[in-house]
């Protein structure tokens, strides 16, 4: 019997299974993730967070992340905020660092439940989303049905963001996994799809690259404002609202991204991970 740690927790409706590591080491297969990620046989999640104890200087703790089909995630801004919070919990106090594999990220407490993360710079260069020809990313040469056109940014996670002038009559599961999985896209990306409401706000869909559809991603809504103050069809901060609520994004005159909305916590205790991920039957 392995017991460990777990908390349910949701960002939006972006939903995390938080393993805690610190204590004893986890080392799921991709296998047995996708079985704890199964929404039948296991507990399901669009991400699974594994904390661990942080490697540099000045981080709190070390975020693990993995997508519900088993595969690394590089950056999750909901999850950002919602471990935030438990480890603020935790310190006492509102400012925490959060170690990832892409970097350091700097989240303060701002009052009513809400939380602000640097999610860190935004990268455009075409090597960094990354794509499979070089280009200027404001115009990668993407197509598919309705949609083409999209912008490349990577705020740790790889993002294209399509414009589109009604987010509601895009065939979200028909094209996004096969954008999710063009050969533009090496490492494959998140597909976001963006409309633009005024001048500071957004409505945004997005298929997600390893969990497909789902209520929100915050690094989608960090892509997608940079995108949209790109092409220069929003200033530099503006709400993104998403399937489960709203975003505040900011792309900061340094090239970072601000994000702040809110986390929950919707049940925490313990599981007998052998049991759940090699399954009774
Ligand atoms: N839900 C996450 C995004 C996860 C990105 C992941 N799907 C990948 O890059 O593989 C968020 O709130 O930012």
């Amino acid at each position: 019997m392995t017991i460990v740690p777990f908390l349910k927790m949701h960002g939006l409706g972006n939903d995390f299974v938080v393993l805690d590591a610190r204590k004893q080491k986890l080392d799921l297969t991709v296998k047995q993730r996708q079985r704890l990620a199964d929404r039948h046989m296991g507990v399901g999640f669009d991400q699974m967070v594994t904390l661990e104890n942080p490697v540099s200087a000045g981080a709190d703790v070390f975020m693990r992340l993995h997508n519900a089909d088993g595969s690394e995630a590089r950056a999750c801004g909901n999850a950002t905020r919602c471990i935030a919070a438990r480890i603020m919990g935790e310190k006492g106090h509102g400012n925490v660092v959060i170690e990832t594999v892409s970097g350091l990220l700097a989240a303060e407490a701002i009052g009513n439940g809400h939380i602000a993360v640097d999610m860190g710079p935004a990268h455009l260069d075409w090597q960094d989303i990354p794509v499979a020809a070089a280009c200027d990313t404001l115009h990668m040469p993407v197509a598919l049905g309705p949609v083409s056109d999209p912008v490349g940014v990577n705020v740790g996670s790889s993002h294209a963001v399509f414009f589109v002038d009604d987010v509601n009559a895009i065939d979200l599961p028909l094209i996004g996994p096969q954008l999710e999985n063009h050969s533009f896209f090496p490492n494959r990306a998140n597909i976001e799809f963006a409309q633009i409401i005024g001048p500071d706000r957004i409505r945004m869909r997005v298929w997600e690259r390893g969990a497909g559809i789902t209520l929100a991603c915050g690094s989608g809504a960090c892509g997608t404002l940079v995108a949209a103050a790109r092409r220069g069809l929003t200033s530099r901060k503006g709400e993104v609202i998403v399937d489960g609520g709203t975003l505040t994004i900011e792309w900061l005159e340094n090239g970072h991204v601000r994000m702040t909305g809110p986390w929950t916590l919707s049940y925490e205790g313990q599981i007998d991970l052998d049991a759940l991920v090699n399954g009774h039957g």
